[in-house]
């Protein structure tokens, strides 16, 4: 690995995505950082019609995964001090709404077209050196340790795209799960199909948690993989 920083690419469902490792020649920091596949706005003030919450008004972006964002008040939840329960609860039926009521399109695979979740936000989208606090509900309502690689992504992505930060502004985010801290900004403008997008750097802790040896053995008849369609 290259000295003072190595460059680890990780092939994602959405992607190459590139992390950089400090390297010292003996051992690596944990102040890891990374840039992923460009992102972007797919759809700024869609209303959705939420059982039990009535009309809601949501963003969707893409980090990597498409997420809906809004902030939690509107759900009439504070994302710092309400019961994680009900902040899941409320997250997951913003999911199930965006899903029914709004059509997703990645311009690159129609694969990718589907809403991971909903992150609902403190409403501090405006550049502020402070930090901003988000909760990320996806897949099956599982709740998010970090402030969420791919949804930092995507935040920073509607940020820009509503003229609310500039290239290379650092902005922090709070994971409301754990109180961890990730910085985003958008380094540099690109294209994702005909959305104008950016490519975001999120930083961030890492630490090893272990380490594995996978081997392959000549008779095994699925080595090279298999696909299921
Ligand atoms: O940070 C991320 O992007 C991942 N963590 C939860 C949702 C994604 O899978």
């Amino acid at each position: 690995p290259s000295r003072p920083e190595a460059a680890v690419t990780i092939h994602c469902p959405c992607g190459p995505v590139t992390a950089f490792v400090p390297w010292d020649g003996q051992r690596s920091g944990s102040r890891v950082r990374f840039h992923s596949v460009p992102a972007f706005a797919a759809a700024a003030d869609v209303t959705v019609d939420v059982p039990g919450h009535g009309k809601v008004v949501v963003d969707i972006g893409y980090g990597g995964a498409f997420y809906a964002f809004l902030s939690a008040e509107r759900l009439g939840l504070d994302v710092c001090s309400s019961k994680t329960r009900d902040l899941v609860d409320a997250a997951s039926a913003v999911t199930e709404a965006v899903k029914r009521q709004f059509k997703l399109h990645h311009p690159d695979n129609e694969e990718l077209a589907f809403l991971y979740g909903t992150i609902l936000t403190d409403g501090k989208d405006a550049f502020s050196d402070e930090p901003t606090t988000n909760i990320c509900v996806f897949a099956d309502a599982q709740v998010d340790r970090s402030p969420t690689g791919s949804g930092v992504t995507a935040r920073i992505a509607l940020q820009y795209h509503k003229g609310l930060i500039q290239l290379n502004q650092s902005r922090t985010f709070r994971s409301s799960s754990t109180g961890s801290l990730f910085t985003g900004k958008a380094v540099k403008e690109a294209k994702c199909g005909d959305y104008n997008a950016v490519v975001v750097e999120v930083s961030g802790e890492a630490f090893y948690t272990g380490t594995a040896t996978f081997v392959v053995e000549e008779e095994d008849p699925l080595k090279y993989g298999f696909s299921v369609k």
